[in-house]
């Protein structure tokens, strides 16, 4: 696989406090990499590093295959396009104005100016001052800003908060957008639900190390999903399987709704086909119909729980 962002052991200390510690980041290329992790994990110091905004303390850091250093800064840089902290820009010009900056700063044709603006879908609002911009507006600005020089590699430092629900929706459209045309993209967030069905891979991180790297399915498939029993006698079933030998020690047995069926059906996390075989034996043995044994969809939060209670964060 060819990574466009391989660091080894990436460390960043301020005094005598670790930040990031032995980083092995691996980004693979036409990848939507999420890199997730609670507030002050060492996101933004990480991406900061591989933009050589900040210097690592210890450990290398490689881009599209050259190494990133004060020497090979400005020419990577011609291929990386960022969004950290806040949205750029002049508030007091309007995004029409503030993209003309780019295009001269940069030495950009009008047509790659015109062709970031259309993929952040922000035509008809180029004539307004940023100052007057939502701040999805904005985001998106600083997006089309990174986008216009058309790089193989864009880094984003949380571009989706703040946002309501409609933004972030919006933000994630663009995001895979922009894979499907080729760009690999490197996105952060605190919040694992903004990144779900849109990241191809994934980093976690805490207290700034890495927990998990790995794709998305892979993530799915290290895990169980909880297993679904909807049946005659809930109640009793629950008391059945919360004591039966098939249950895991770590297992928990709760009532619960589903969308189907009707008002309770037994949820098991962590039972294995085995255990799973098991508990339906138990149940009917007890008198209890089995109406539908069925795994819940995962989604990225349950997994997140799941790793966190694995000693992560
Ligand atoms: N210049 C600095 N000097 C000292 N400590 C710093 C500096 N920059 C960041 N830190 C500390 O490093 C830790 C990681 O910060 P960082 O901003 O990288 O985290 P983050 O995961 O991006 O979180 P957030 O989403 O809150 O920005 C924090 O505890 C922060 O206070």
């Amino acid at each position: 696989m060819t990574y466009l962002v391989e660091t080894d052991q990436l460390s960043k200390n301020y005094g005598d406090r670790a930040v990031v510690e032995n980083l092995d980041l691996r980004v693979p290329a036409g990848s939507v990499y999420g890199f997730l992790g609670p507030n002050g994990s060492g996101k933004s110091t990480t991406m900061k590093m591989l933009l050589n905004l900040i210097q690592p303390s210890a450990g290398s850091i490689n881009i599209m295959g050259q190494p990133m250093t004060r020497g090979t800064r400005r020419g990577l840089l011609g291929h990386i396009g960022s969004l950290i902290e806040n949205p750029p820009g002049y508030s007091h010009l309007t995004g029409r104005e503030n993209m003309a900056i780019v295009e001269r700063l940069s030495d950009l044709s009008s047509l790659q100016i015109d062709r970031a603006i259309h993929a952040v879908k922000l035509e008809k609002q180029m004539d307004k001052k940023v100052k007057n911009y939502s701040l999805g507006m904005k985001q998106r600005l600083g997006i089309a800003m990174a986008l216009a020089k058309e790089p193989s590699l864009l880094i984003l430092d949380e571009p989706t908060n703040g946002l309501d629900p409609a933004g972030i929706d919006e933000i994630r459209g663009l995001l895979h957008d922009l894979s499907q045309a080729g760009v690999t993209v490197m996105v952060s967030s605190h919040l694992l639900g903004e990144i779900d069905k849109t990241a191809t891979h994934l980093g976690i991180l805490s207290n700034g190390r890495m927990i998990f790297q790995s794709s998305r399915e892979e993530l799915f498939a290290s895990t169980i999903p909880n297993l679904l029993v909807r049946c005659s006698q809930p109640r009793k079933a629950r008391e059945l399987l919360a004591h039966s030998a098939g249950v895991q020690h770590s297992s928990e047995v709760q009532l619960t709704s589903t969308e189907s069926g009707p008002a309770e059906t037994v949820r098991i996390s962590n039972m294995d086909d085995a255990g799973t075989a098991q508990a339906v034996a138990t149940l009917v043995r007890q008198d209890i119909d089995v109406f539908d044994v069925r795994r819940e969809e995962q989604n990225l939060e349950d997994l997140f729980r799941n790793l966190t209670h694995q000693g992560g964060l």
